[in-house]
């Protein structure tokens, strides 16, 4: 039979088993690209050298010409030489034939895949071909033990970020737990509020935290705008805050893993976090995300309003003594100014892949 024919029939009956490694190969990638702060094509090139060299090897072999012919054409002694050793590699290669097509087609397909942003939360053991091996959904987590050992991932960043979003969505993925820390803050506001408790009085602030029940974190309306706003202010007493910090410990490390998002997850509550996101975006997207988000729940609000609590949120949580909203040293940060939820949350994921505490981490 021909070369060539043969070499196609080759990469036709081995494509299934390239395309399962080239997923792997991407999501490992893509992992290592986030971790290092280099870009896919820096990471994904230096990775290519080896398949393109062994593709080049083997098609020279399956040309149907010999290697006298080939080195008569070329003439010079050095290419003449270079050839023998490509031919041989070529012969090697096409022994090999079950590794080499599918090493050298994954590879090509893998990067091609990272490039386009594809698998980049893809975890599998290419060599696993049991329900493991074609699984990337939540139960993962679990079944590679990531979450019995407890696996906290903190979020924090300002008001409307995106924070929530990402950590349901990574929450979702992964088969975490998920708790919206600024629930607790909320809460204690609107009890305070109600009972009409003075908010500047940290002592008073501080019964009420210890008094928390937390039936009242499935109330709907504690995310509003009002509540946003009582929260920031009992948040600034240290008394608060410590009534809150064992509750949210036993959270993250619970098994089975959490995501936990607020404003000193990765500072205060847990530093030894495995993975630390601080999710950030300009004041004007957050402030028009906020618009958006209030007048699609029927809500009359104008833009400039919300900017200005933004602003002033921003500067109440970041000014405070205690436990002010800034990001861990070792935290990634994540700015979604320019990104629509899906590419954070892509993102986010890679951040979570790349952590070394992963199972495909670095
Ligand atoms: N990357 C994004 N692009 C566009 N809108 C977003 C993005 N992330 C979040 N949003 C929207 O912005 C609003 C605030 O997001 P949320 O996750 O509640 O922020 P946070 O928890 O930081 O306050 C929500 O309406 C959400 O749907
Ligand atoms: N871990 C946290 C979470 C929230 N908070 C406070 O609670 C307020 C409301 O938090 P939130 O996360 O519900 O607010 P948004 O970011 O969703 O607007 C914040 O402005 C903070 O002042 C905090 O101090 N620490």
């Amino acid at each position: 039979m021909n070369g060539w024919l043969a070499g196609l029939l080759a990469v036709l009956f081995f494509s299934p088993l390239a395309f399962i490694y080239a997923r792997a190969f991407a999501g490992r990638l893509q992992a290592r690209a986030a971790a290092g702060g280099r870009s896919v094509a820096a990471v994904a090139v230096p990775k290519l050298v080896w398949p393109l060299v062994l593709a080049a090897a083997l098609a020279l072999r399956l040309s149907g010409s010999d290697l006298a012919e080939w080195q008569a054409a070329t003439g010079s002694g050095t290419l003449a030489a270079t050839l023998s050793l490509v031919w041989f590699l070529g012969s090697i290669a096409a022994i090999l034939f079950f590794v080499t097509i599918p090493f050298v087609l994954g590879r090509i397909l893998g990067a091609a895949f990272a490039l386009m942003g594809k698998f980049a939360g893809q975890r599998d053991d290419p060599l696993s071909f049991g329900a493991r091996g074609f699984t990337t959904d939540a139960g993962t987590a679990d079944r590679e033990g990531l979450g019995r050992m407890g696996f906290t991932v903190a979020i924090d960043g300002p008001a409307a970020a995106g924070k929530g979003t990402i950590a349901k969505r990574l929450a979702d993925h992964y088969g975490f737990a998920y708790l919206d820390t600024g629930l607790l803050y909320r809460a204690i506001g609107r009890v305070a509020a109600e009972r009409g408790l003075d908010l500047d009085d940290g002592e008073a602030m501080g019964a009420v935290a210890r008094a928390l029940d937390p039936a009242v974190l499935d109330d709907g309306s504690l995310r509003g705008r009002e509540a946003g706003e009582l929260a920031s202010r009992v948040a600034v007493h240290p008394a608060v805050r410590s009534a809150l910090t064992e509750f949210q410990r036993g959270f993250a490390r619970r098994p089975g893993g959490a995501v936990l998002d607020g404003r000193d997850i990765g500072t205060v509550i847990c530093p030894e976090a495995e993975v630390k996101i601080f999710v950030t975006a300009s004041a004007e997207v957050r402030a028009r995300r906020r618009t958006a988000e209030l007048v699609a729940k029927g809500r009359s609000v104008d833009y400039a309003t919300i900017l200005q609590e933004v602003r002033a949120r921003d500067e109440r949580d970041s000014g405070r003594a205690a436990a002010p909203l800034k990001a861990a040293p070792d935290a990634a940060l994540l700015d979604t100014s320019e990104l629509d939820i899906e590419d954070a949350f892509r993102a986010a994921c890679r951040i979570v892949d790349a952590s070394p505490h992963h199972r495909n981490g670095p």
